[in-house]
C-alpha cells in the first residue's frame, strides 16, 4: 500500500491548518442528510425559508435549492458551453491560461489541494468578470459562449444574494449588507463562476490511493453554489465539527437542485456562526462510472476592498483581496 501524503508545510491562515490533516480516504456516513429547499414564492415565504436555510447550514453546512428560479434550458446551456470549451484543441485553450493570482482564465492539473499535496485530476475555466480581457474564446471558436456565461453568471449572483441576504437578516445585519460587499458593477468584484472538467479515470489508476478529483478542502468564498449532472457523483462532505471522524457523506448529483456551502470567508464573517465544511471528489471505484465529470460552480467571494471582520476579534481583520491571495497562492503553483 502507497503511503498517502500528508504536507506539513504550516501556514499562516488557520484553514489551512485544518486542511492539510484531511487528506486520508476515510470512510463513508450515508445517514447524514443533505437537505433540499424550496425557494418557491421565495419573498412571500423569506422567513419560512430563512429558518430552513439556517438550520441546514448550521447543522450539516450544505443544503440543495430546488425550485430556486433557475431554467433547466439555462443550466443545460452553460453546460453545452463548459462541453464546448474543454472539447477545444489544447493550444486553442492555452491562450486563454489562467492568470496567476487571478482567479481568470484556463488551467489542467494545476491545482494542488493543501489536503492531498497532489494535483486535482482536471481542468477548469474561470470567470471573474473584471479581469477577462484576452480570456474569452472568439464568437468563431465557440458562439455564444461569452452571452452564455455572462448571463448564467449574473443568475448564480441574483440567487447567491438572495441566501446571503436570509443569512444577514439572521445575523443581525441589514439584510443587504452581503449583497453590498458583492457588487457586480464594480472594478473590485470577485466572483467567481467556474467550469470544471474532471478527466475519465483510466482503468490503471482507479484503484491509486492518492488519486483525488478534487481533494479535501473547504472554500475560500462565501458561499459556493455549485451544479452537477445527473450519474455523474462523488462529491462527499464532511462537516467541519466532525472532521476528526473522516467519514464522508455523499451528495447526491440532482440535476435540478442547486448545492450550497458556506465558504471560509462567511465562516470568519459571522464568527463561526455559519460553519464552512470539508468536501470533495473522490475517484470512481472500479465498477462505477468512470468517464468524465462536469460541474459549474459559483463562487460569492466579497469585492476586494472589503473587509472582513470578525466582531468577536477571534480572527483578525483582514480584506478579501489579501484573504483570497493567500489562499489562491497555497492551491496553485506560481
Ligand atoms: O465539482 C464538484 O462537485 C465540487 C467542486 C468544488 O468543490 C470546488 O471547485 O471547490
Ligand atoms: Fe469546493
Amino acid at each position: 500500500m502507497s503511503a498517502i501524503v500528508i504536507p506539513t508545510t504550516k501556514h499562516s491562515l488557520e484553514e489551512l491548518n485544518r486542511e492539510s490533516q484531511m487528506g486520508r480516504i476515510g470512510t463513508e456516513d450515508r445517514e447524514r442528510e443533505v437537505r433540499q429547499i424550496s425557494l418557491k414564492n421565495f419573498e412571500s415565504r423569506r422567513a419560512e425559508i430563512t429558518q430552513h436555510l439556517w438550520s441546514a447550514a448550521t447543522d450539516i453546512g450544505f443544503f440543495q435549492l430546488v425550485d430556486h428560479g433557475i431554467d433547466m434550458d439555462e443550466v443545460n446551456h452553460a453546460f453545452e458551453m463548459s462541453a464546448k470549451f474543454f472539447a477545444l484543441p489544447k493550444d486553442v485553450k492555452s491562450k486563454f491560461s489562467l492568470k496567476t493570482g487571478q482567479n481568470a482564465g484556463w488551467e489542467y492539473m494545476s491545482q494542488v489541494r493543501p489536503s492531498t499535496g497532489t494535483a486535482d485530476q482536471k481542468e477548469s475555466y474561470q470567470f471573474t468578470r473584471p479581469r477577462m480581457e484576452g480570456l474569452w474564446p472568439s464568437e468563431d471558436e465557440i458562439a455564444g459562449f461569452k452571452a452564455t456565461l455572462e448571463d448564467f453568471e449574473h443568475k448564480c449572483y441574483e440567487t447567491a444574494m438572495f441566501v446571503l441576504s436570509c443569512f444577514a437578516d439572521k445575523l443581525g445585519l441589514d439584510r443587504d449588507f452581503f449583497t453590498q460587499a458583492h457588487d457586480p458593477t464594480s472594478p473590485t468584484y470577485q466572483s467567481t463562476l467556474r467550469l470544471i472538467h474532471y478527466y475519465p479515470l483510466p482503468d490503471e489508476m482507479l484503484d491509486e490511493e492518492n488519486v483525488w478529483r478534487a481533494g479535501a478542502h473547504t472554500d475560500f468564498d462565501a458561499l459556493t453554489l455549485l451544479f452537477q449532472r445527473k450519474g455523474q457523483g462523488g462529491l462527499q462532505v464532511l462537516p467541519g465539527a466532525e472532521a476528526q471522524t473522516h467519514a464522508w457523506t455523499p451528495v447526491p448529483p440532482l440535476e435540478d437542485a442547486i448545492t450550497c456551502n458556506i465558504g471560509d470567508m462567511l465562516m470568519r464573517w459571522s464568527d463561526d456562526a455559519l460553519p464552512s465544511n470539508f468536501h470533495r471528489v473522490r475517484a470512481p471505484h472500479r465498477g462505477e462510472y468512470s468517464g468524465p465529470r462536469y460541474s459549474i460552480a459559483y463562487f460569492a467571494q466579497a469585492n476586494t476592498d472589503v473587509l472582513i471582520t470578525s466582531a468577536s476579534g477571534k480572527y483578525p481583520s483582514i480584506t478579501a483581496a489579501d484573504y483570497l491571495a493567500q489562499r489562491i497562492a497555497a492551491n496553485f503553483a506560481e
